[in-house]
């Protein structure tokens, strides 16, 4: 069986717009667009991987929300990558880019003009035809 990939991405949520983040060109799937995040570890719960790759890629602070949509797999050469993404929210905004060669904030109807990695469609689809305001997140977490 192919190595079994769990990674975790966020849709972060800011004045109606989506951040949408463009993977280092030397990365794996580089060059693409993604949401950030990364791989779940095994002790870690999702929301638990989410926090700790926003610190490493973005040294930000963030709040976790609702998940997007059912887990989505798609099979690589190197893997098959079975990512979750969920709405998110900046708490800190330094975004000192160490993953990533862009951050765009789009509007929902301009996401889905960029090349997202496979794995990512579905999310992509649905969060482009969400009702943004009704993503409610926990503030005391
Ligand atoms: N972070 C993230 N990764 C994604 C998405 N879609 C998708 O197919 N992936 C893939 C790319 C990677 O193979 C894997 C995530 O691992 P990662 O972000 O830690 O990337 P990496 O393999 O370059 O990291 P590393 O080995 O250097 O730790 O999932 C997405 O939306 N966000």
């Amino acid at each position: 069986m192919k190595k079994q990939i769990n990674v975790v991405g966020a849709a972060f949520v800011e004045n109606g717009k989506i951040l949408a983040t463009k993977r280092n060109d030397d990365r794996v799937l580089g060059t693409l667009w993604e949401f950030p995040g990364g791989k779940i570890e095994p002790h870690e719960t999702p929301e638990q991987a989410l926090q700790r790759e926003l610190t490493e890629e973005f040294n930000d602070e963030i709040i976790v929300g609702p998940r997007v949509t059912e887990t989505s797999s798609h099979e690589y050469d190197f893997g098959v990558v079975n990512l979750t993404v969920y709405y998110a929210k900046f708490l800190t905004h330094h975004f000192d880019l160490v993953a990533h060669s862009k951050v765009e904030w789009l509007n929902q109807d301009e996401l889905g003009q960029l090349s997202w990695a496979e794995a990512d469609q579905k999310a992509v689809k649905i969060v482009s035809k969400a009702d943004l305001t009704q993503v409610k997140f926990n503030e005391s977490n």
